[in-house]
C-alpha cells in the first residue's frame, strides 16, 4: 500500500477575478519510506496539494489517500499518519518548548511522551531551551519547534511545505540530519522547496508540478540523466547575439548555455567571440536540478521563457 495517494485531485479556488484552477488532476503515488520531492515555479499548486493532504483544505474532485485512509472520509486516522511542519510560523506563546511539545503530544491522545520528546529536543539542537517560553525564541528556534510538535506523534508520514525558507545554514545541516536519520529508519518524506540543491541531494524520486498539473516524476538520477551533460558558464559585459540568447540562461552577466561536449563549448564560444562578446571566467560544471527544473518547465509550456524556481 503506498503511504500517500493522489487520485487525480483537483482544487478550484473562487476568486475576485473568477475560477481559479489551482490543481488540475493531480495523480501520483509516494511509497513507504521514500524520501519525495515535490517541486515547481510560484503557483504551481504545491502548498495547495500539501494542505489538501493535511486535511485544511477541500480538494474540489479527486482522492487523497494515507496509509489508505482517505483525508475525508477518514480524516483522524489519516491525520494520525502525518507530520506536517507548516510554511508559516504559528506557535501558541504562553507555552514553553517541552510545555508546546507536550500539549501537542495530548492532542494525539499520547500522554508520557518525554522520553520521545527528548530525543527531538536532542535531535532538533532545542535541548537547552527546553524551558524557554516560545516567545522568547528566535525564528530559526521556534521553526525547530515547528519540526519537533509536527513529529511529536511519531508519524510515519513526514511532510515538509519549504521547511528551509530563509533559514541558516546550521538549522539546515540539522533539519536534513534529523530527517535523514527518521527516512533511514524507515519514515516517508514528502517535502516541497525552492532549493534545488537540496532536493537533488536529499529525494530519491521527485514530482514537478507547473500550473496545477504533474510535468515530471521520476528518480532524481533519471531526471539528471536527462539534462544535457555539461554547462559552460562565463562572465559578459556585452550583450548576446539572438541565436545565442534563445539558448541561454542569463543572471546578470552570468551566461550559462547548456554543452554536451567540447566541441560544443567551443562552438558557443566562436560564436560569442565572432559577436563581438568577451567571454570572461569561463568555466565548464556539470549540469544540476536546476537545469533540469528550467528545461523540463520550458518544455512544458511550449515557449523558451525563462522560469526561475
Ligand atoms: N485561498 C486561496 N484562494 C484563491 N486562490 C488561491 C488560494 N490559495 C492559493 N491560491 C492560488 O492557487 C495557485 C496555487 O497556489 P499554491 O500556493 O498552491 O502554489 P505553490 O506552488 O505552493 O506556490 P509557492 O511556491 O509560491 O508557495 C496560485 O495561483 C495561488 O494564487
Amino acid at each position: 500500500m503506498p503511504a500517500v495517494s493522489f487520485q487525480n485531485v483537483s482544487k478550484t479556488y473562487a476568486s475576485a477575478r473568477g475560477e481559479l484552477q489551482a490543481l488540475k488532476g493531480v495523480s501520483f503515488d509516494i511509497q513507504p519510506g521514500e524520501f519525495f520531492g515535490l517541486l515547481g515555479p510560484n503557483g504551481a499548486g504545491k502548498t495547495t496539494l500539501i494542505s489538501v493532504l493535511a486535511g485544511l483544505v477541500r480538494a474540489s474532485g479527486g482522492r487523497v489517500l494515507v496509509q489508505g485512509h482517505d483525508v475525508q472520509s477518514d480524516y483522524a486516522a489519516a491525520r494520525r499518519a502525518l507530520g506536517v511542519v507548516p510554511q508559516e510560523l504559528v506557535f501558541d506563546p504562553f507555552f514553553n518548548v517541552r510545555e508546546a511539545l507536550r500539549f501537542q503530544s495530548g492532542y494525539f491522545g499520547i500522554h508520557h511522551n518525554d522520553d520521545w520528546i527528548d530525543e527531538l529536543l536532542q535531535g532538533l539542537g532545542l535541548a537547552d531551551k527546553a524551558g524557554a517560553n516560545m516567545r522568547q525564541l528566535s525564528g530559526g528556534m521556534k521553526r525547530r519547534v515547528l519540526v519537533a510538535q509536527a513529529l511529536v506523534h511519531k508519524p510515519p508520514v513526514i511532510v515538509l511545505d519549504e521547511p528551509t525558507a530563509g533559514v541558516d545554514v546550521e538549522l539546515r545541516q540539522t533539519l536534513w540530519q534529523f530527517i535523514s536519520q527518521l527516512n533511514k529508519r524507515g519514515s516517508t518524506v514528502l517535502l516541497t522547496t525552492h532549493y534545488l540543491e537540496e532536493a537533488e541531494a536529499l529525494c530519491g524520486r521527485i514530482a514537478m508540478l507547473q500550473q496545477g498539473r504533474v510535468v515530471a516524476l521520476e528518480t532524481t538520477s533519471d531526471l539528471l540523466r536527462q539534462a544535457s551533460s555539461n554547462v559552460l558558464r562565463f562572465k559578459t559585459d556585452q550583450a548576446l547575439p539572438p541565436g545565442l540568447a534563445a539558448q541561454a540562461r542569463v543572471t546578470g552577466r552570468v551566461v550559462q548555455l547548456p554543452a554536451h561536449n567540447a566541441i560544443e563549448v567551443e562552438q558557443w564560444l566562436a560564436r560569442a567571440r565572432e559577436a563581438g562578446v568577451v567571454a570572461e571566467d569561463v568555466e565548464i560544471r556539470k549540469a544540476d536540478l536546476e537545469d533540469v527544473f528550467i528545461e523540463v518547465m520550458e518544455r512544458a509550456s511550449g515557449q523558451a521563457q525563462k522560469v526561475t524556481p
